[in-house]
């Protein structure tokens, strides 16, 4: 395009962009004017139209909401038929009063074209625009003519090249951006695929698996709205901070009723405060605590050994080892979790006792015997001690905490590895227990409701336990009880799920998914029964390297069900650095299973400096580049210094999993490789190495 042409192309762009922010503008004041009418209305009326009115104005509130995130860059370009016919691209879709449309949603199969067409294959369009606008102003306009016999741009075949670069080339705000105006064919592909079944998305560093991962999880929430609407998405990704680090990828996109949460955090009511060394984290993430967690679960069902007296009503009733096995027998019956199975046990062996009872005593009245039998002191704690109530927490703390019964229960870990598990009640959860936990919680059940209610339930086992000295109190249903608290509330849907262990989710989306032990993939898969998930992850980045036996390896039951996908391009990391890090990798007797090629070159991208130097040099640098205080420097070091500065952030390895900066300096050798090559490539400008640091 000439000078010229290209103003007159932003100039007609920039009147269709002004109507459409009229248009969004225009629904705003609806949707402000009905949440003031409700508003008016106050606390007026019956429950019913109390109910009613509230619903309406949660719902006005989304809408506003959602109009407000999606403000941003709306209209993402354009596309013009070979038939003449124009359609605009946006962030959501947008229709004048009469109902014509006015913005196709990105992610409507109109639109695919927008991101899929090629000279080669132009699907019946002739141009492709991209749109790139500043608040609410067009500042520039790119096309690309589709026609068969337009040079494709370069060998790595990416569209919308001037708005791609711009995009990568510009500063980082410490959140992630959405990439819904650049999206690339490789991208696309994986973003709009198939709903069902486990997808493995496999991608070198800065090649879009999160930003790919989050655009599809709002292209699925358009495309399934109805099924998704009532079981949700769940995000899982590898730290709070990340997490922290996407939240405004998805409200961005008009989308924000989606769970997202670490495995930590995946359990309700359980909250991990520690971390433990990795070779602990390893132990508890292996398989072999599936068998485990049954014993466990086992050793609360023991049978009687010797007859015992119960005194009841003056009579002594004889419990025997026949009648406990009848209960337990009645209990195994069906495949009820062990909390819920207690109710047909305790019920037999009552039954038992009644019966017994009536054979020393004249009685006749049975009602009243039952009720009187089963609140007896003595006769509850025989019974269950036999088969105790208890919940997943209190099971893996009295694991821990008694090292002659985690022998019998584990004889697969070794005298060294039970070692390295020991530990006090009340120490606190580790990230790396809770799918402990959750397999455990899988195998109690919950603690049935009148009992949890019961706060004798708490003294009572406590009694219970002490008498079997075997330490503190059990803590009853306090999960259940929480969530029936909250029960008379409308709860938005992600809040619902968020809170239930039990909740079955329509599709979940999984980051840094080489990180995961078998043990949290079984947690995540119980999950998401309908095995609908998108994977993504890069096997190169484990600490350890990429296992033999790749995705399928890691994923253990679920590669049943999966396929993969491969991204090449590295869109943040420039090539020089790249190659650096393969190169370091290599040198530590790695070779990547999984090498990609860098979009960007960068001027002094790799260098060595002293810290104090690197920092200066590099805060003038982000000034020069952005401006005054834009642009963040990340410091990656096994041992982190101290720095109190707005644009510097300091962190492990680990904790940078995921994350990206203008600039990066890595202080200090980095043990494990994949590590080092995580830290290697977080920049999208320059890399630079303390002199100590051996690479
Ligand atoms: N099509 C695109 N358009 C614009 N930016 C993109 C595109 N694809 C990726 N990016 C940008 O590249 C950077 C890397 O993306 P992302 O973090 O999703 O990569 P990743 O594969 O998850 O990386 P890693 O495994 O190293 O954490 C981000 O800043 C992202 O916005």
């Amino acid at each position: 395009m000439s000078d010229g042409e290209s103003m007159d192309a932003v100039s007609e762009e920039q009147a269709y962009v002004d109507r459409a922010y009229s248009r969004l503008d225009s629904l705003a004041a609806g949707y402000t004017r009905k949440l003031a009418e409700i508003r008016r209305q106050g606390g007026r009326g019956n429950p019913e139209e109390l109910f009613q009115r509230d619903s309406f104005a949660a719902d006005y509130e989304d809408h506003l909401a959602r109009l407000s995130h999606v403000e941003h860059q709306l209209v993402l370009g354009r596309l013009d038929t070979e038939s003449g016919d124009v359609g605009h691209i946006g962030r959501i879709g947008l229709r004048d009063e009469d109902r014509n449309v006015i913005l196709l949603d990105w992610r409507a199969p109109q639109a695919e074209p927008f991101y899929q067409a090629t000279a080669l294959n132009p699907q019946g369009m002739v141009r492709r625009r991209h749109i790139q606008s500043r608040l609410r102003k067009v500042i520039s306009v790119e096309d690309e003519l589709l026609t068969s016999d337009t040079e494709a741009t370069a060998n790595l075949n990416l569209t919308g090249e001037g708005a791609l670069m711009a995009s990568l080339g510009s500063a980082r705000q410490g959140h992630m951006g959405d990439i819904v105006a650049t999206i690339q064919v490789e991208q696309d592909r994986i973003i709009r695929a198939d709903s069902t079944g486990v997808l493995i998305v496999q991608g070198g560093p800065g090649t879009g698996k999160t930003a790919v991962a989050l655009h599809r999880a709002a292209y699925l929430l358009y495309a399934h709205r109805n099924r998704l609407a009532n079981s949700g998405v769940l995000i899982l990704g590898p730290s709070p901070s990340f997490l922290s680090y996407i939240s405004r990828v998805l409200p961005s996109l008009g989308e924000s009723d989606v769970v997202s949460s670490t495995v930590a955090d995946l359990l309700p009511g359980v909250t991990a405060t520690g971390v433990d060394r990795p070779e602990v984290e390893e132990i508890k993430g292996r398989a072999v605590w599936v068998r485990i967690a049954r014993r466990a679960v086992d050793y609360l069902q023991r049978p009687l050994t010797t007859p015992t007296t119960l005194r009841i009503n003056s009579f002594d009733i004889e419990l025997t080892p026949d009648v406990i096995a009848i209960g337990h027998a009645r209990a195994r019956r069906g495949d009820r979790p062990h909390n819920e199975a207690r109710q047909s046990y305790a019920r037999a062996v009552i039954e038992e006792l009644v019966r017994k009872y009536l054979e020393v005593s004249d009685t006749e009245e049975q009602d009243w015997l039952k009720a009187d039998i089963a609140s007896n002191e003595q006769v509850r704690r025989a019974v269950n001690l036999c088969w105790l109530p208890a919940t997943p927490t209190w099971l893996l703390e009295h694991l821990y905490a008694h090292p002659g019964l985690l022998k019998r229960l584990a004889p697969e870990l070794s005298d060294d590895e039970r070692a390295l598990l020991e530990r006090p009640r009340g120490s606190g959860f580790t990230e790396a227990d809770i799918p402990i936990l959750d397999e455990l919680a899988e195998l109690l059940g919950d603690v049935p409701a009148a009992e949890s209610d019961d706060d004798s339930l708490e003294s009572y086992a406590s009694a219970t336990l002490a008498s079997m000295d075997l330490g503190g109190g059990i803590v009853t249903g306090r999960m259940l009880a929480e969530r029936q608290r909250q029960g008379g509330r409308r709860l938005p849907l992600a809040e619902r799920a968020a809170q239930d262990r039990t909740w079955a989710y329509g599709h979940v989306v999984v980051d840094e998914a080489q990180e995961l032990s078998p043990l949290a993939w079984r947690m995540v898969a119980r999950r998401v029964p309908s095995r609908s998930l998108t994977i993504v992850g890069d096997l190169d980045q484990r600490p350890s390297g990429a296992p033999e036996g790749g995705w399928r390896e890691l994923l253990g039951p679920l590669a049943s069900h999966m396929r993969e996908e491969v991204l090449t391009i590295s869109y943040r990391t420039p090539a020089a650095v790249l190659e650096e890090a393969e190169a370091a990798m290599n040198r530590r007797g790695i070779s990547l299973r999984h090498p990609v090629n860098a979009v960007r070159e960068v001027d002094r991208s790799l260098r060595y400096e002293e810290l104090d130097v690197a920092i200066e040099q590099e805060l003038a640098f982000l000034t020069a580049e952005y401006g005054e205080g834009q642009g963040l420097i990340a410091i990656i070091s096994e041992n982190p210094p101290a720095i109190d500065h707005p644009q510097i952030h300091t962190m492990t390895p680990r904790e940078a999993k995921g994350l990206e900066f203008d600039s990066v300096i890595v202080d200090g050798t980095i043990a494990e490789p994949g590590d080092l090559y995580v830290a290697m490539t977080r920049p999208t400008q320059h890399l630079i190495l303390t002199p100590g640091t051996e690479i």
